[in-house]
């Protein structure tokens, strides 16, 4: 192990910075005052943050992964704007006994994540510059720049009373991953506790284990990293009428684009299945078959246990998925589907019910 405070600032620079490749189009990569790149279409840019224990904790820490999701959040929101990445700005801020190789392995995901978002959109997304400081807390702040053609941009206040409403990608996922890791931060500490006073009828090991089910890690893993499913983008471009990537929930991100637009967004439940479905095990995991005792405070009936994965889907943000609104004459293209239409009006509906906004923020309200 090489800890950061032995090697020294430009030291640190050149070994992660060793793993970036610029674009054809960077003029000055990192290394002088500014990056200077070559560009045609209007300047799309965007930051996003991830901050230890606001964010994520230290005892889910991959760095690896945590650079795929820092480059991931602020890729998604540029391509949400329908423009196409060509560069990230990345300040760091890390305790100075950080490892190299664990730094080094932040960049690696971030640059990960940037090449495959090049790949699905055909661009080149070098890292063209950044900031390094040391801190108590792991800070990993992101600038993703991009570029639109003129008047080509994707708003939140382009929906028109008679659009669909689409979706890409999923919804709900990382927020059950969340719950999935807290869970799992709790088994840990009660199998400690069990080290001292063993419980031969305890369950505590082997629900660990269970946690590394295919069916329960991917969850945990688009929590940790989603991958946003950017090529899905440029697919729906040319006919959506507004776009907005989730990331602090359904209901918060879908009811930005209703008060951008002066519209009403009428969501169908029907159309959330699927999405439902694909979190049941999360809600199996965390509350058991309602058999075991210890599964006393969980939702009773099978429909309590499904409106408990339908909050996820409709108020877990950071999966990452697309929401945008299209005039309905065409099917949803590959990689879209349709979750209900756009009205006169205000606010948001579930089946026609009056659709309360609870997502993520950041300051508790
Ligand atoms: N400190 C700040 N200074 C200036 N503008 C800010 C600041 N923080 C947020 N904003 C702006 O407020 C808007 C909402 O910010 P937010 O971070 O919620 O972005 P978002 O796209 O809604 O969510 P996400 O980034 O999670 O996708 C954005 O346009 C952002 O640029
Ligand atoms: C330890 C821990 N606590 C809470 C959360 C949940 N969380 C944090 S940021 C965010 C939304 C996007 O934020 P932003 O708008 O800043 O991009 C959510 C849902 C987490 N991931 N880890
Ligand atoms: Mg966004």
């Amino acid at each position: 192990m090489t800890r950061l405070s032995e090697l020294g600032e430009s030291h640190v620079l050149s070994r992660i910075l060793g793993h970036n490749r610029d674009g054809a189009h960077v003029i000055v990569g990192p290394g002088d005052d500014a990056a200077v790149t070559a560009l045609s279409g209007n300047l799309v840019s965007t930051a996003d943050m991830l901050v230890e224990n606001e964010d994520f904790t230290r005892d889910w820490l991959d760095w690896h992964r945590l650079g795929i999701k820092a480059a991931a959040q602020n890729l998604a929101d540029v391509c949400a704007m329908g423009a196409v990445p060509h560069g990230l700005l990345v300040s760091l801020a890390v305790p100075d006994d950080t490892d190299i190789a664990d730094l080094e392995a932040l960049f690696t995901g971030i640059l990960a994540e940037a090449s495959r978002a090049g790949s699905e959109l055909g661009c080149e997304v070098p890292i063209v510059g950044g900031d390094l400081s040391s801190s108590g807390l792991i800070v990993v702040a992101i600038t993703a720049l991009g570029t639109v053609g003129p008047g080509a941009a994707l708003t939140r206040s382009g929906a028109r009373p008679g659009d669909a409403i689409h979706l890409a990608g999923t919804v709900g996922r990382a927020a059950a991953g969340l719950d999935l890791l807290f869970a799992r931060d709790e088994l840990r500490e009660r199998a400690l506790s069990e080290i001292t006073a063993p419980d031969p009828a305890s369950t505590v090991r082997s629900r660990l284990t269970d946690t590394g089910e295919p069916e329960l890690a991917r969850l945990i893993a688009a929590q940790l990293a989603a991958q946003p499913d950017y090529a899905a983008v440029p697919r729906m471009a040319g006919r959506a009428s507004a776009m907005i990537d989730v990331s602090d929930g359904l209901s918060t991100d879908l009811r930005r684009i209703a008060d951008a637009s002066g519209v009403h967004a009428a969501l169908e439940s029907a159309a959330l299945d699927e999405l439902v479905d694909d979190l049941m095990p999360a809600v199996r995991f965390l509350f058991g078959d309602g058999t075991d005792a210890e599964d006393r405070a969980a939702p009773g009936s099978a429909a309590a246990r499904r409106e408990f994965a339908l909050e996820w889907v409709l108020n877990g943000g950071e999966d990452h998925g697309f929401v945008a609104t299209a005039a309905p004459d065409l099917p949803p293209p590959v990689g879209w589907r349709r979750i209900g239409e756009v009205t006169a009006g205000s606010g948001l509906s579930l089946d026609g019910d009056d659709l309360p906004t609870s997502g993520f923020s950041h300051f508790g309200k």
